[in-house]
């Protein structure tokens, strides 16, 4: 594989490094990936996190393996089974293990460093795309509101969400963003802030449950977030506090977009209720963790409640800004979503 280069994950002279973003935004440290435990632990424990992020670093894992030669076809095989399985709710990471797996099996050994890259310079085009195609649903003086963390931080390339967002800013359009701090892991406030001010993008940070208030006082324009899995009949699942995002946005008339790049798109779920939804530890709710170690405010065994992500049905969406355009409501309805796929050649 050639060296490849983005914000949270890096091949370089052979060997593959990743941001460990558990430690943002105060520290910037790499750690080096060498085997799947390695890749394993760091998806598991979020120091690699975001849909699509989290398959191209699978597949880089995958490609740099094959590159060792060291490692037969069943050995692959098993690998890419064994990442495929280190978190359940984003599909990109089944979708890219198919890929991989898909080259092995036609291809060969040594094809697998290929489609890893690949792979890699498609999500950087496919975020390229989706903010093409979502930049002009952002007028000027808008104010947007986004959950979690969706830009170079979740992708290799200028993300979903944030990368709309990030686009209508690089085009002079005076945008305004609220920043969802996303409890109980807190990617907003760490990670998107971090990326706002990286870009000069004018933000202000809120705790998630502030944000009906200011769509009740008519200051959010619209809300755009990424999306973890899209079913067939356009519900899809994000993270945790997206649907109550979309309750209060449909309740206040405020326009509410999902983001993602066709490898988010699982065409063989037929609906939100088919999507796995990964239950995290409770520590997560009972404190917090970080850079400057870790503080537990619950009594002892509290009894905890945490699913990572919740669905978001397709009713409460305005729209599904995707690489390969913008969709409404009857659009999807209509089926497009699996047509638009095939008819682009993108096969799921
Ligand atoms: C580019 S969308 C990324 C998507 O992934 C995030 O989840 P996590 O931080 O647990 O990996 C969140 O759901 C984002 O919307």
């Amino acid at each position: 594989m050639h060296n490849l280069q983005a914000t949270s994950i890096r091949y370089l002279d052979g060997q593959l490094w990743v941001l460990d973003q558990h430690q943002l935004p105060h520290q910037e440290s790499w750690l080096l990936c060498q085997s799947v435990d390695d890749m394993v632990n760091m998806i598991q424990h979020l120091q690699v996190r975001g849909a699509p992020l989290i398959g191209i670093a699978a597949s880089l894992l995958l490609g740099h393996l094959a590159a060792s030669q060291s490692y037969t076809l069943e050995q692959l095989r098993e690998a890419a089974e064994t990442l495929r399985a280190a978190r359940p709710t984003a599909v990109n990471l089944m979708n890219n293990m198919d890929s991989m797996l898909a080259v092995l099996h036609t291809q060969g050994i040594e094809y697998l460093p290929q489609e890893a890259e690949r792979l890699f310079n498609e999500d950087v085009a496919l975020c390229n795309a989706i903010a093409q195609h979502g930049a002009p649903l952002l007028g000027n003086n808008s104010n947007v509101l986004t959950h979690c963390n969706t830009g170079s931080l979740a992708t290799v390339g200028v993300g979903t969400a944030i990368g709309v967002i990030q686009a209508a800013h690089a085009q002079g359009k005076n945008i305004h963003v609220y920043v969802d701090e996303t409890r109980p892991l807190l990617q907003g406030g760490r990670l998107t802030t971090w990326e706002m001010k990286k870009h000069d993008i004018p933000h202000t940070l809120i705790c998630d449950n502030m944000a009906a208030l200011l769509m009740r006082e008519g200051k959010v324009d619209a809300v755009l977030v990424g999306a973890d899995r899209i079913a067939a009949n356009g519900d899809f699942a994000n993270k945790v506090g997206t649907y109550s995002l979309a309750v209060n946005a449909h309740y206040h008339h405020v326009p509410f977009y999902v983001v993602a790049p066709y490898t988010t798109v699982d065409t063989e779920c037929p609906d939100g209720n088919g999507i796995p939804i990964e239950e995290r530890a409770a520590a997560e709710v009972q404190g917090v963790s970080g850079h400057f170690g870790s503080v537990n405010w619950s009594p002892e065994e509290t009894p905890v409640f945490n699913p990572a992500f919740d669905v978001t049905p397709a009713n409460l969406v305005t729209g599904w800004i995707l690489d390969t355009g913008v969709y409404t409501q009857s659009d999807v309805a209509s089926g497009v979503l699996k047509a638009a796929l095939q008819s682009d050649g993108k096969t799921l």
